[in-house]
């Protein structure tokens, strides 16, 4: 019990009318604004195949990265095809589905594809439904396409080992979550000029994540809200950034920031510059990954009079996907599924043909690079 002290934010007396102070949001707002438009305008240029590639690669770290904050490692290769599936982008030998996979990658796609649609309860049951396929969150049962009813006690973000486990947040009681999810649904689906559109996103995974309304998968389930009203703000349903992919490599920020808002005041102005900046960076990352896959369309269109063999075809994309460490013989031979022979074989054929170059990296063993 909270004696009547004002603990969390949703206890705040004038609950929940967010504040914030507009002048010192408003440049990260404008900066953000740019590089999107910026982005969305390089992207205009380079055809259907490659916009539909960029994406895929998006939607794909997105998917993979929100689920890597609730500690699952999902497949990258059955989430790119079952994305690929869904979204008819041809990448070759699709990889078989899962089920589970399948669940986040509907989500997402459901979040962006029809962000225009409104967000009601039924479409979150059933987005909550598709994260939760079996009913069970690990070997907990939980309550799935429904409210949470708090039968084991309030809902409590904690960490730490049973028995000194501390507690960092603590949702609203169960029985306001009609009242407080109709009344954030309702904010969600009003187009008002109350709030920039890239503000709006931010309250509202801030407010789903406060009100907490689910047994498990709240954070996913915000994070795709926000996608969703990103999606709304610039204007197009498919993704070239993934903000769950930034907010998963700061995750410990994301985690503090959204403590000390949670525990503040109504004028959420730091969580607001926190989201700007963190938008400011996955917008950074999206324009370096289309640099990667402009660049890899460009190597193939070079060299596509050039004969090459599938083991080749293979490690060469590898390496053009920003191979980690050294591409050694050995390497090679491991990721072509062949002996060190051929391997050696079809790298001195690619460095007689000017595609792939020697480099002088030193220590033992000879080291190959994509010849610039
Ligand atoms: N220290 C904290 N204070 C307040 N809120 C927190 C804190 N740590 C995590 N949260 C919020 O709680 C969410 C986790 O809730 P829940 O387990 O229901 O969601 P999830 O989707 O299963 O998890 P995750 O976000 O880890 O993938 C986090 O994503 C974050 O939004």
């Amino acid at each position: 019990m909270f004696c009547g002290e004002s603990r969390y934010i949703w206890q705040a007396e004038y609950w929940p009318n967010w504040r914030y102070d507009l002048a010192t949001l408003a440049s990260p707002m404008a900066e953000v604004a740019r590089l999107q438009g910026v982005l969305l305008g390089r992207l205009a240029d380079v055809g259907f195949a490659l916009r539909d590639q960029a994406s895929l690669a998006a939607l794909t770290e997105d998917v993979i990265k929100t689920s890597e904050i609730e500690g699952e490692r999902l497949d990258a290769a059955s989430v790119r095809s079952s994305i690929a599936r869904r979204l008819g982008v041809d990448i070759g030998a699709l990889a078989p589905a899962d089920r589970h996979v399948d669940g986040i990658v509907d989500m997402i796609l459901d979040a962006t594809t029809n962000c225009h649609a409104p967000l009601t309860r039924e479409r979150l049951f059933g987005w909550h439904a598709a994260l939760f396929p079996t009913g069970y969150s690990g070997l907990s049962r939980i309550t799935v396409g429904a409210w949470r009813d708090d039968a084991k006690g309030p809902m409590q973000v904690v960490s730490g080992p049973i028995g000194r486990q501390r507690v960092h947040f603590e949702a609203p009681p169960a029985d306001r979550l009609d009242v407080e999810m109709d009344r954030f649904l309702h904010w969600v689906n009003t187009p008002t000029d109350e709030h920039p559109p890239l503000l709006k996103a931010a309250l509202a995974h801030l407010w789903f994540v406060t009100l907490h309304p689910f047994d498990d998968g709240n954070g996913r389930i915000a994070r795709a809200i926000g996608a969703m009203l990103l999606a709304r703000a610039d204007g197009s349903p498919q993704r070239f950034y993934s903000l769950s992919a930034q907010i998963q490599r700061e995750r410990q920020d994301y985690y503090d920031i959204l403590e000390r808002t949670q525990k503040g005041t109504l004028d959420v102005t730091d969580w607001l510059a926190w989201f700007l900046r963190t938008l400011h960076r996955a917008l950074e990352r999206a324009h370096e990954s289309l640099d990667a896959v402009l660049y890899k369309a460009r190597f193939w269109q070079r060299h596509a009079s050039i004969p090459m063999n599938a083991r080749q075809i293979k490690v060469l994309n590898r390496l053009l996907d920003g191979f980690d460490g050294k591409m050694t013989t050995r390497k090679w031979a491991v990721i072509a599924k062949c002996s060190p022979d051929t391997a050696l074989r079809d790298i001195n054929d690619l460095l007689a043909r000017g595609v792939l170059q020697k480099c002088n990296a030193g220590g033992r063993s000879t080291a190959y690079t994509i010849d610039l």
